[in-house]
C-alpha cells in the first residue's frame, strides 16, 4: 500500500552536530500495531517528538496518507512515558483534557469519555484523583485520555516501564484485547522485548546512536498472541534480541 497511514523516509536528525537519527525509514498502516525496539538514548523518544511536532527533522519526510506533516500539526495522539495524570485533576477530567485542549466543551467531552469508563475498568473511579489509583488504573485513564481524541494514530511511549512485572503482563494482555476491538493503529516505544512480540504486527530494531533500522522484523503470529513464554512468542524475543545484541548494529 503507498501513501495511506503513517510513513517516516529517510529521516535524520542531530542535535549540536551530534547525530541522533542517521536514517529512520518506517510505515505504521491503517490498522497496524507497529513497535520501535532499541538501545538506551538510541532515539526511540526523538522519533515520537518528531511525530508530535515538537522537533522537526534535519532532513527526509514524514508522511500521513502521503501528505507531508506540517511541523505543529497535532495530528496524532500521544501518550507519554509516566506521570501522564495531572495530579490535581480528578480521573474523568484528566481523561477529558485532550478534548478540552482541542476545543470541546466540558459537557461534550464528559458524554464521550463517560461510556468508555467500564470498558477501561475505571467505571467508579471517575471522581478519584490520579494518587488514588493503582498504576495500572492510571495507565488506563492515560490510554484512555489519548484514544478519545479519535486521533489517526497512537503514539505510545514505553507504556508500562514503570509498571510491576505482574501489572505490566496484564496491562499488555489488556492493550492487546483492546487493540483486537478497536484495531487502532499504534506505534509503540518500548524496551519489553516480550511486549513487542506479544503485541505487534511488525517491529522495527533501532541501531545504537546514531539510529538507523537495524532489522524489521513481521510478526506473523496470529491475533490472539500465543501466551507469553509459548516457544513462538520466544522465537520473536529472540529473533529482536539477536539483532539488539548483534554487534555489527
Ligand atoms: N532536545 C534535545 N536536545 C539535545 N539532545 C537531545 C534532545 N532530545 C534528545 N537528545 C539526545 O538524543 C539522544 C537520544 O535521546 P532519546 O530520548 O530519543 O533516546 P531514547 O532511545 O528514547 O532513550 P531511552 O531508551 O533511554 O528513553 C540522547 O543522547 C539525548 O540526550
Amino acid at each position: 500500500m503507498t501513501g495511506a497511514g503513517l510513513e517516516l523516509r529517510r529521516v535524520r536528525k542531530s542535535f549540536d552536530d551530534r547525530p541522533v537519527l542517521d536514517d529512520i525509514s518506517l510505515v505504521v498502516r491503517p490498522g497496524e500495531f507497529v513497535s520501535i525496539v532499541g538501545p538506551s538514548g538510541a532515539g526511540k523518544s526523538t522519533i515520537l517528538n518528531l511525530l508530535t511536532g515538537r522537533l522537526t527533522p534535519d532532513g527526509g519526510e514524514m508522511l500521513h496518507d502521503g501528505v507531508p506533516l506540517a511541523s505543529g500539526s497535532y495530528r496524532f495522539a500521544f501518550m507519554p512515558q509516566r506521570d501522564a495524570l495531572l495530579p490535581w485533576l480528578r480521573i474523568i477530567d484528566n481523561t477529558t483534557l485532550g478534548l478540552e485542549v482541542a476545543g470541546m466543551k466540558r459537557k461534550a467531552a464528559r458524554a464521550r469519555v463517560a461510556p468508555l469508563f467500564a470498558e477501561f475498568g475505571l467505571d467508579g473511579f471517575e471522581r478519584h484523583f490520579p494518587a488514588q489509583l493503582s498504576g495500572g488504573m492510571r495507565q488506563r485513564a492515560a490510554l484512555l485520555r489519548t484514544v478519545v481524541q479519535g486521533k489517526a494514530v497512537l503514539l505510545v511511549d514505553e507504556p508500562f516501564g514503570a509498571l510491576d512485572a505482574l501489572t505490566r503482563t496484564q496491562m499488555q494482555q489488556w492493550l492487546a484485547a483492546m487493540w483486537m476491538r478497536h484495531r487502532w493503529t499504534v506505534l509503540l516505544i518500548t524496551h519489553d522485548v516480550r511486549e513487542a512480540a506479544l503485541l505487534s504486527d511488525r517491529v522495527y530494531v533501532l541501531s545504537a546512536r546514531p539510529a538507523r533500522i537495524a532489522r524489521t522484523i513481521p510478526v506473523w503470529l496470529p491475533h490472539p498472541r500465543p501466551a507469553a513464554g509459548s516457544p513462538e512468542v520466544a522465537t520473536v524475543e529472540a529473533e529482536i534480541l539477536n539483532t539488539l545484541f548483534n554487534p555489527e548494529f
